[in-house]
């Protein structure tokens, strides 16, 4: 007599059975399966421990691939292309490289928290016989997702939330970035809009001059932001932060901006303030950029209408080459700048009003040539999170150009270009430098280069001195005029004095 184990034994084989013969039925009549499917599901499912969701490439009304099965296809696609046996390329719109995933029919396993899924890519087939132009459009993908039922709990609670989230951080990481401008060519109507280019400055922090602390510093600033959605939310600040970059020009501000833009590979919004024609038109183009992104106001000392308000309360104290150069900048932009009607409290507003905080997670850089004539009420911590100043290069900026621009690293000649920045402390900006630095011709080795930013640094020395001379003699001769004028003065007032008395003097005698 047959045991109760064998019994179990014999029916799982023969349920076995059917299943092999059902799904080989179905490849060969998939019109005849798909009808029969139901059927079989009701049959089984008592002895059918696994549960299955399925995503579908199209779902609802609008001919957009669905989020989720995006997202899906994104956090496979890291594991399939390493363990499918039959892999799909494809390009994805606004992705920099070709998307691998498993192939219909594929299964591959995924472990999470200690529970094995099964995904498959599926097709459902067009049923119909008749001759299509589309073939392509009338099959339906999707995946389907497979897990015992035991697992329910982990999968639908925590496991898709996981699947999602990381397919939504694989499908950025393998977007094409964008560097977006309002330039003026592309206005719509009276207002700029955003019009992009692919972002492909080659700057990153391993070219960036700079000292290697200070770059450190700034990197895991970044990190940190990146990184604390919830840091954010907990304190009940809007997700976003500022940089202040200031220095002379030539120091790499624009170039910084690119290495932290590919850093944390975020979308640059470079803002033309001079082309917004008022606070509205700001907002708007504020609310039209996309999280993960950089919005960045180059030259703020120089691009805002506002400068005129405060040309005119610091006109007075405004002196020596500063002023001349704020001002040249400013008869430009005033050129450009006749219609907008950008205002201080419209940018304050723009960096930190309500608005501000849609979207979340970005970054807004200033970059200025003077720090010290913006508005203190633009750069106080808070608005302007992280003021970072870009100098003059120093030895161990050299040493990153000379490593990138020559691919030299030790030289007998560093040690003079070591003293002449640090014990004579001349002033040459990373860009002289590099331009010094870069080679002339195929011929020109590393040597010639380095020698040649020796001599500019002499000569940058030299120049220095001239100036420190000029300098001096301009001061004195201005003290010398000063004096003259003193004097000059008060030759004049004692000699009014003098007519005063012999007037009143004059007068006693009359009187008298
Ligand atoms: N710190 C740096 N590291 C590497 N390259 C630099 C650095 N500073 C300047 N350069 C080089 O010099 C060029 C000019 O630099 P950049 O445009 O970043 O200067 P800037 O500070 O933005 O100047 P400006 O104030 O005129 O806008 C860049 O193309 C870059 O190659
Ligand atoms: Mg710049």
């Amino acid at each position: 007599m047959a045991t109760i184990s064998q019994l179990w034994t014999n029916t799982g084989s023969g349920l076995a059975t059917l299943m092999f013969v059902y799904t080989i039925f179905k490849q060969f009549f998939p019109q005849f399966g798909d009808n029969l499917e139901p059927l079989f599901h009701r049959i089984f499912s008592p002895f059918y421990p696994y549960i299955q969701i399925t995503f579908h490439e199209y779902s609802g009304e609008h001919f957009k691939r669905s989020e989720a099965y995006l997202g899906i296809q994104s956090y496979l696609s890291k594991d399939s292309s390493a363990r499918a046996k039959k892999l799909k390329a494809s390009t994805t719109k606004g992705s920099k490289s070709l998307v691998l995933s498993m192939d219909d029919k594929e299964e591959i396993t995924d472990d999470f928290e200690g529970v094995r899924v099964w995904w498959q890519s599926k097709k459902e087939g067009a049923s119909r016989q008749s001759f299509s132009f589309y073939p392509e459009a009338d099959e339906k993908r999707f995946y389907m997702l497979r897990f015992h039922r035991r697992d329910r709990e982990v999968i639908i609670k925590k496991y898709l939330d996981h699947v999602m989230r990381e397919g939504k951080t694989i499908e950025l990481k393998n977007r094409e970035r964008k560097l977006y401008s309002n330039t003026p060519g592309q206005s719509h109507g009276n207002n700029t809009k955003w019009s992009h280019v692919t972002f492909e400055h080659p700057a990153t922090f391993d070219t960036l001059a700079m000292e290697e602390t200070k770059k450190e510093e700034i990197k895991s600033d970044l990190v940190k932001f990146s990184k604390s959605k919830d840091y954010y939310k907990k304190i009940g600040k809007a997700w976003k932060r500022g940089y202040l970059l200031f220095g002379p020009p030539g120091t790499g501000k624009s170039t910084m901006i690119a290495a932290m833009a590919n850093f944390l590979e975020y979308d640059v919004y470079d803002l033309e303030l001079t082309t917004v024609k008022d606070n509205t038109h700001l907002r708007r183009l504020l609310i039209e950029t996309s999280a993960k992104s950089i919005i960045v106001i180059e030259d703020i000392d120089c691009s805002l209408n506002l400068t005129g308000q405060r040309k005119k309360k610091e006109e007075e104290e405004e002196d020596g080459d500063d002023k001349n150069m704020i001002e040249k900048k400013m008869m430009k932009n005033e050129g450009e700048n006749k219609e907008s009607k950008v205002t201080l409290s419209g940018l304050l507003n723009f960096i930190d009003g309500l608005w501000s905080a849609c979207g979340g997670e970005r970054i807004i850089v200033f970059t200025t040539n003077f720090v010290d004539k913006l508005d203190p009420a633009l750069i106080r911590k808070g608005r302007m999170d992280k003021h970072i100043e870009m100098s003059y290069c120093c030895f161990e900026a050299f040493k990153v150009l000379a490593k990138n621009y020559l691919d030299v690293e030790e030289s007998e000649m560093f040690e003079e270009i070591k003293r002449l920045l640090e014990v004579e402390e001349i002033k040459m900006t990373p860009a002289d430098v590099g331009g010094n630095l870069l080679p002339k011709s195929e011929k020109e080795g590393a040597e010639t280069c380095l020698k040649r930013l020796i001599e500019a640094l002499k000569e940058e020395k030299e120049e220095a001195k001239r100036k420190v001379e000029e300098e001096a003699k301009k001061r004195k001769e201005e003290e010398e005029e000063k004096k003259r004028k003193k004097e000059k003065k008060a030759e004049m007032d004692a000699e009014k004095e003098k007519k005063k008395k012999i007037e009143e003097n004059g007068e006693e005698e009359c009187g008298v």
